[in-house]
């Protein structure tokens, strides 16, 4: 989860690889008329994220059911967001938290190519995000940390969440 940019679906192709699991892009599964609204520079709002949001947790908890585990690139900035997608998937769900300082993640984007979303969206990106707070699963990581080492993290906390879930 994150801001736009800030590196999600990178780290969920290398993480997919790693575990053979499902993969899935949260951008593939907004309706056409969000898609044109986010080109247009309009942010989304609630009403637009969250048949979203029951779509994506839709796939993932059939994912998660045939496979055990699934991945998935998804914003979900607010924690009603999370809480909507986690309660769509029907099974539990782990945050992995990219975060970084607005400037970094605007060269970024500002380099990336072929993408329907506009730089100039970050800011209402910025102003939607709830950080996750200690009572959610979450894990929070700088989103500047080489590829090699944000997956590493990841691996070693959901190895530790799986352990702690079955004490
Ligand atoms: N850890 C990283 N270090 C440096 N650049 C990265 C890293 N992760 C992603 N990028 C680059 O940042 C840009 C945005 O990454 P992307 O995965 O598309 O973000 P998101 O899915 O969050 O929008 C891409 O050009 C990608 O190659
Ligand atoms: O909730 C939203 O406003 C959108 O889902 C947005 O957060 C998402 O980030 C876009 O789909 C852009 O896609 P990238 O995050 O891949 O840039």
């Amino acid at each position: 989860m994150g801001v736009s940019g800030c590196g999600k679906s990178t780290l969920v192709a290398h993480l997919a690889r790693h575990w053979a699991c499902p993969a899935f892009e949260g951008d593939d599964f907004h309706a056409p008329a969000s898609i044109a609204k986010m080109r247009a520079g309009r942010p989304l709002d609630d009403a637009d994220r969250w048949p979203w949001l029951d779509r994506l947790g839709a796939a993932i908890g059939a994912a998660v059911t045939d496979n055990g585990v699934a991945v998935a690139a998804c914003s979900a900035l607010k924690r009603s967001y999370r809480e909507r997608l986690e309660a769509a998937a029907g099974v539990p769900l782990l945050f992995v938290l990219l975060d970084g300082e607005r400037a970094e993640i605007a060269e970024r984007l500002g380099a990336r190519t072929g993408h329907y979303m506009p730089p100039n969206l970050l800011d209402s990106q910025f102003a939607t995000l709830e950080r996750p707070t200690d009572d959610e699963p979450a894990l929070a990581l700088h989103c500047y940390q080489p590829l090699t080492e944000l997956r590493a993290a990841v691996l070693a906390w959901a190895r530790d969440m799986a352990t702690a879930a079955q004490r």
